[in-house]
């Protein structure tokens, strides 16, 4: 098959071999000269590995749009509407998305399916399908195993995009019926693994970050649930699995950036020095938001938006938490 990627950054790179691996023909658009040119010379735009020749890429978005109809969505969540605005202006067939990105847009409280329902033209949305799950872009490209996660309110589409990436080498993809779980889990657990960097960085040890994880887990299911989910699917690879990868790798931009907060390094700085996306400093935003419109129990989100954005000093955050009536552990 051609499938087209839109966005060719650490992640949409890597799938970009993979499904060179599984056969298919890939091209990737982005709208950085830098990252295409390093694409075309066969480098990762990233990482230190050597691509396959046939993994190419363009700044013309009208070249991607025209070289197949499934659009892989590999940008920042933040980019996602204002890009699919512009494949919408010059889509003219039916066709499939499958998004890659973990993320809540703050203002609206919507999910990226949500998102595509809104900007892609009725006629020309095919299918949606979140793919999803415990996968650093550093260990894919190493071909390293891995497992995903492919959900989508069509089974049949979840169950071809499950084939398209499944590898017997190195990756094994699972279905889900739960589209909301998943697009919420893959979304929470970034800004959960900011809190757990933050920890770190401000000198805490395993034990805190085993609280943070477990308690984490649970500010996901609260906010799965209010927005639809299942329970179960954030016990599964989209909730836990990805949680546990994030908020303990110093692979993962999230846990990085948490660290730089718990150290006491501005966001405005951490954002100028780290060029990467880090998606979990904008989902606390949206969590905050969603906490206060649905009356949702999200006390370390909470206390992770006062840190960011009233500048709330970690420590003091910290004491709030702790200082909290006693209770018993609820679910
Ligand atoms: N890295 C990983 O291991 C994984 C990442 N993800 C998710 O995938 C998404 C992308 O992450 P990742 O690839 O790591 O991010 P990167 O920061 O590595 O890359 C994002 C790329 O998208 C480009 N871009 C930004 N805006 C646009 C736009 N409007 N049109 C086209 N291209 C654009 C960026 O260009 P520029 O540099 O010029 O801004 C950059 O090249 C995130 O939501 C992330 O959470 C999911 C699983 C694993
Ligand atoms: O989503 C990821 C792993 O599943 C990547 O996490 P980071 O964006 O924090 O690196």
């Amino acid at each position: 098959m051609n499938i087209s990627i839109i966005g060719g950054g650490a992640w949409g790179t890597t799938l970009g071999q993979t499904l060179h691996d599984n056969g298919h023909r890939v091209l990737i658009y982005d709208i950085n000269p830098k990252a295409v040119e390093k694409i075309n010379n066969h480098f990762h735009p990233f990482f230190d590995t050597i691509l396959p020749d046939e993994v190419v890429a363009t700044t013309s978005l009208k070249e991607v749009i025209d070289f197949s109809n499934y659009f892989i969505l590999s940008v920042p969540t933040k980019a996602v509407r204002s890009v699919l605005k512009e494949i919408n202006e010059v889509l003219n067939k039916p066709s499939v998305f499958i998004n890659v990105s973990k993320g809540i847009e703050p203002q609206t409280l919507k999910r990226v399916s949500e998102i595509v329902e809104e900007e892609i033209d009725k006629k020309n949305l095919e299918g949606f399908v979140v793919l999803t799950g415990p996968s650093h872009a550093e260990e894919v490209i190493l071909r390293k195993l891995t497992l995903l996660v492919s959900s989508s309110k069509d089974q049949k589409l979840s169950e071809q995009i499950q084939l398209i990436f499944s590898n017997e080498q190195y990756l094994r993809v699972y279905t889900s019926n739960d589209l909301i779980g998943c697009e919420v889990g893959g979304a929470v657990k970034n800004a959960i693994a900011v809190i757990s960097g933050a920890c770190t960085g401000l000198g805490l040890g395993e034990n805190a970050r085993a609280a943070v994880i477990t308690r984490g887990i649970i500010e996901i299911i609260r906010v799965v649930e209010i927005m639809g989910g299942k329970k179960e699917t954030a016990y599964g690879l989209t909730g836990i699995g990805d949680l546990i990868v994030t908020a303990s790798s110093e692979n993962s931009r999230n846990f990085t950036a948490g660290k730089k907060i718990g150290q006491g390094i501005p966001v405005d700085q951490i954002y100028a020095e780290q060029k990467q996306t880090i998606e979990g400093i904008r989902t606390i935003e949206a969590m905050y938001h969603l906490a206060k419109e649905y009356n949702v129990e999200l006390p370390m989100i909470n206390a992770a938006y006062d840190i960011i954005f009233n500048d709330l000093p970690v420590k003091e955050a910290l004491q709030n938490l702790l200082s909290r009536d006693l209770k018993s552990e609820d679910f």
